[in-house]
């Protein structure tokens, strides 16, 4: 396939909107109200979307999962459940609505995550050549293992180290959108508003210096969903970024974080890909939050002293404020994620509103591909639409899988990709199905609008760069974003 001719729509460029942004009305606020916060204790709230809390610290030191508020600037949180704690007491300005907000004093958690930090820093420093603390972090669901991994990653930043962190939740999707399992270095301040890991240098200008993940696509919600796909990806990250560790004696100290999604902690289809993490990342430090069945199967699966690569397994204690979140919420955090991969932040506070650029191509110009679910791959074979009469000829490409079934199937583009989030991925349109499999993301795209009559798409891309000769994979996951253009 040629070069593909990005068409850029009249109006559509970087200073003028390329989509109807979503608008954020900003809400009128009642006027400021001032809260003391006392040492070791934290400022709990919950703020709904479409609704704004704005805070400013105007006294004494605070932190948000660790990193810093700076005084007397106005951070705004929107779709967000979280905490500011402080270690010496503060005063707080804050604006706005919560759905819930409260000063909790319970938060030995919170010295316990610190004497974890110190321990770890020990090891940074003891590390010599064998690189710092390798840490996996493994929990029940909402026990608080990504305010874990944000708390070790912000105070390792704070003491001058550059962690890397694995978000290996297809759910999350760290910086980039969900179905994308990520490795950041992270070599600068955390984002304080960010609900989730912030937002990459893919998307265009942010206030925070941005950082670019190296970025694997898995378009399923659980690992256990294609377990042997979530098995090569994870492999393929832990070959990266232990090759970049080798390169740079300052990463390879600072170790890694491993940010799981909570189906790990299923006994039946979760421990062995545990296992399988454990081993690709040569993990020494398993940290286990609120599960004593987790704890004492990690214990028994690792027993103390076995030998040289055994990880040692800490139990943490829970984040006491940590809080469920309801599939409605998750839906809407995770259509805001990708609205912010888009659209940038366009809350105001230090947020920057980004326009995303229209490229419109031809269906002849487009490599479509499909992940395949391995649990209806039988089913869907005959009716997809869009199979080339040679799709069943074996492919020995998809030999070294351990399977025979196929990974990915190429589609037509039609109206049933329209809100589909698309990877580009390093891949050309003749690859292998292993190495579409293998290959990292460049970025996602977004379907804003299938023409099937004049035979042509349009997509919603971060970057104005054309992909040229790659191919696109979509998956059932993340289900697409309707409202994402109006
Ligand atoms: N101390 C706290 N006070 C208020 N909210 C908190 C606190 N700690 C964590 N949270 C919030 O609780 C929610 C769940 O926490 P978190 O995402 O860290 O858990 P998790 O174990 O990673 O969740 P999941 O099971 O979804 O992967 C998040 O919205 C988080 O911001």
């Amino acid at each position: 396939m040629a070069g593909l001719p990005g068409l850029a729509l009249p109006g559509l460029t970087s200073s003028a909107p390329t989509a109807r942004a979503p608008v954020f009305a900003a809400p009128q606020l009642a006027a400021p109200r001032t809260e003391e916060v006392p040492a070791r204790s934290e400022l709990r709230f919950e703020v709904a979307f479409h609704k704004l809390f704005k805070v400013r610290l105007i006294r004494g030191t605070a932190e948000i999962f660790g990193t810093e508020l700076a005084q007397n600037v106005t951070y705004s949180f929107t779709g967000t459940k979280a905490a500011i704690f402080t270690w010496e007491g503060c005063s707080l300005e804050l604006q706005g609505e919560a759905e819930s907000e409260y000063v909790d004093s319970e938060t030995d958690a919170m010295v316990e995550w610190l004497n974890v930090h110190g321990m770890l820093d020990t090891l940074r420093e003891e590390s010599g050549n064998n690189g710092g603390p390798r840490v996996l972090i493994l929990g029940a669901d909402s026990s608080g293992k990504s305010s874990l991994a944000k708390c070790l990653t912000a105070w390792a930043f704070k003491v001058g180290r550059t962690p890397t962190v694995l978000n290996l939740d297809p759910k999350e999707g760290g910086l980039a959108v969900p179905s994308a399992l990520t490795a950041t270095t992270y070599a600068s301040q955390m984002d304080i508003e960010s609900s989730s890991w912030g937002q990459s240098a893919i998307s265009g200008p942010s206030a925070i210096p941005g950082r670019t993940p190296l970025t694997y696509h898995y378009p399923f919600s659980s690992p256990s969903d294609n377990p042997d796909l979530y098995k090569a990806l994870t492999t393929r990250l832990a070959l990266a970024v232990t090759s970049k560790l080798e390169e740079d004696p300052q990463l390879k100290t600072s170790g890694l974080i491993l940010d799981t999604p909570t189906t790990l902690n299923r006994p039946q289809d979760g421990y062995d890909i545990t296992a399988h993490l454990v081993s690709e990342f040569s993990i020494d430090v398993i940290l286990v939050l609120g599960s004593n069945r987790l704890y004492n199967d990690m214990q028994r699966r690792y027993p103390a002293g076995s030998g040289p690569d055994t990880p040692a397994i800490l139990r943490v204690s829970n984040s006491t404020g940590a809080v469920a979140r309801d599939e409605n919420f998750l839906k809407a955090h995770r259509a805001a994620q990708i609205r912010s991969y888009f659209f940038g932040d366009p809350r105001g506070g230090t947020g920057v509103a980004l326009n995303p650029h229209s490229v419109t191509l031809a269906f002849s110009e487009v490599a479509v591909f499909r992940a395949v679910d391995p649990n209806a791959s039988s089913m869907k074979a005959d009716f997809l639409p869009g199979q080339d009469d040679d799709d069943d000829e074996y492919d020995p490409s998809a030999a070294d899988t351990g399977s025979s079934d196929r990974l990915f199937e190429k589609v037509e583009p039609a109206q049933h990709l329209l809100n589909a989030i698309a990877a580009i991925k390093f891949a050309p349109a003749t690859a292998s199905q292993a190495q579409i499999r293998d290959a990292a993301v460049m970025g996602f795209v977004y379907v804003a609008e299938v023409d099937e009559a004049r035979k042509r798409i349009r997509f919603l891309a971060p970057h104005p760069g054309r992909w040229g000769d790659r191919v696109l994979v979509v998956g059932e996951w993340p289900a697409g974003v309707g409202d994402l253009v109006s």
